[in-house]
């Protein structure tokens, strides 16, 4: 759900001008994408950009962050182009924030609070709600700034900011602390049903693969294809926030599930990462990882690194062959945008790893090779052992059943011998019966 019309946004009042601090000295390549990036990220939530622009900034200042040259440059540049919306494409404190707005006499955002306003126009599910409400409260609770109230009412959109800001402006930080404490209790109520829809899933034998990358990689292309769901795929960052999950067909399996999630960013807010650990528990509970990635973008290599630093914030183990953690293939989609015949394309690399297959989520190609991945994958993931179970131990006996493939049984005296094929996941489930 997109809370507001794209029409709409060509008679937006709301113009932003975006200044990008260069504290890293991001080269001009990775400069002018994490413009292009913050001019996406403004527009998911309606704001239009009248100029986006790279401020080297070597020596960050206290109270304003910028340069005092820089901050007069941004005041004549909101003026010429009659900008009410000061983007900062990084991380402001509380005091450089105000000192802005003060200087400025704009309305100033950082990356962090423009993404929180994405996730929070976004989020539809009661779960996803909770989680932006309790990531967004967590963000405020240090900074009692001017809220966004008066912009969330025009878009009639998402009505949190207006509850909570306001209280916040008027009370102290007490209420925002009980808010907190009380989502948080909401949040565990809805965690506990959810986990025990997996732990009932998980005891079914089906595999679960997931979908993971960055923003706009595709991921609910490609779910939309795999599964012929509907999921909203647009081009806009954070199309997909709430994570669902759907039957399709595995070679070699009955059932398998796949599950589509929340596209990453660079520099996504701690307070978000903390907020969606929950939810990304989908991801650790599967068992393969597909890892989607635009590669006719030219950032596609930071973008890469980006998510997988995520994952492993998540404590998401990835295991690119075997073993205990769940397995990564990547998907390198969008190389229909590719056309090696023309040196201003983009280019694969020369070296294209073994996990990797090419397609085209859009154009259906190379879906079946995925697919095939997957299942063989899957499958080599599976060891097979004989053991022998107690003839009276019925429960062990159903749960094998469930579990695992039976390949052979050999009925003693009192026992039973069988050969099993499982997952090494299923297995160390199986050892710790
Ligand atoms: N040319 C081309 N475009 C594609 C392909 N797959 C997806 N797209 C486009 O890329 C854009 C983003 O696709 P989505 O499927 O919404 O991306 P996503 O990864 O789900 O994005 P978020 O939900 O924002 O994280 C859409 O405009 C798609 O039409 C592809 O194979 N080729
Ligand atoms: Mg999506």
């Amino acid at each position: 759900m997109i809370p507001f019309e794209k029409d709409e946004l060509d008679g937006s009042r709301d113009l932003a001008v975006i200044a990008h601090p260069n504290l890293d000295s991001l080269g001009e390549n990775a400069l002018e994408y994490r413009l292009e990036e913050a001019v996406g990220l403004a527009l998911a939530i309606g704001l239009k950009t009248t100029s986006a622009r790279n401020f080297s900034v070597r020596a960050p200042k206290a109270g304003t962050l910028f340069g005092s040259g820089q901050v007069d440059q941004i005041k004549t540049i909101l003026a010429q182009e009659g900008a009410n919306i000061l983007v900062v494409d990084g991380s402001l404190s509380a005091i450089q924030q105000r000192n802005l707005e003060e200087f400025l006499n704009v309305k100033v955002i950082d990356r962090t609070g423009l993404i929180l306003e994405i996730f929070g126009a976004r989020a539809t599910t009661a779960e996803g709600r909770l989680q932006v409400e309790l990531a967004h409260l967590d963000y405020q609770a240090g900074r009692l700034v001017r809220s966004w109230t008066h912009l969330e009412r025009q878009r009639g959109g998402f009505g949190f900011l207006g509850g909570p800001g306001e209280t916040q402006i008027e009370s102290d930080r007490r209420m925002i602390r009980d808010r907190m404490a009380k989502l948080r209790r909401d949040l565990s109520h809805l965690q506990k049903t959810r986990s025990l829809h997996r732990s009932r899933r998980q005891k079914a034998p089906w595999p679960v693969v997931a979908l993971v990358g960055y923003t706009n990689a595709g991921k609910s292309t490609l779910f939309n294809r795999l599964t012929g769901a509907d999921v909203m795929a647009e081009d806009l960052l954070f199309a997909t926030l709430d994570p669902t999950m759907r039957e399709f067909p595995l070679p070699g399996y009955d059932k398998a599930i796949i599950s589509d999630t929340v596209g990453f960013v660079s520099d996504l807010p701690t307070q978000l990462v903390a907020a969606f650990r929950a939810t990304l528990e989908e991801v650790t509970a599967a068992d393969i990882i597909v890892h989607v990635r635009d590669i006719s973008h030219a950032a596609s290599d930071a973008q890469s690194h980006d998510v997988k630093q995520i994952l492993a914030d998540l404590g998401v183990e990835l295991v690119e062959v075997d073993g205990a953690g769940p397995l990564l293939i990547e998907a390198w989609n969008k190389v229909d945008l590719i056309d090696g015949d023309d040196p201003e394309s983009p280019q694969l690399p020369d070296h294209v790893p073994e996990n990797v297959v090419l397609i085209s989520a859009i154009k259906g190609e190379g879906l079946d090779k995925l697919v095939d991945m997957i299942s063989s994958n899957l499958s080599r993931n599976h060891d097979i052992a004989k053991i022998s179970v107690p003839a009276g131990d019925g429960k062990r006996i159903a749960w094998l059943h469930e579990n695992g493939k039976i390949l052979q049984t050999d009925q003693q005296a009192n026992a039973l011998i069988m050969d099993v094929k499982m997952s090494k996941r299923n297995w160390g489930r199986y050892n710790a019966l």
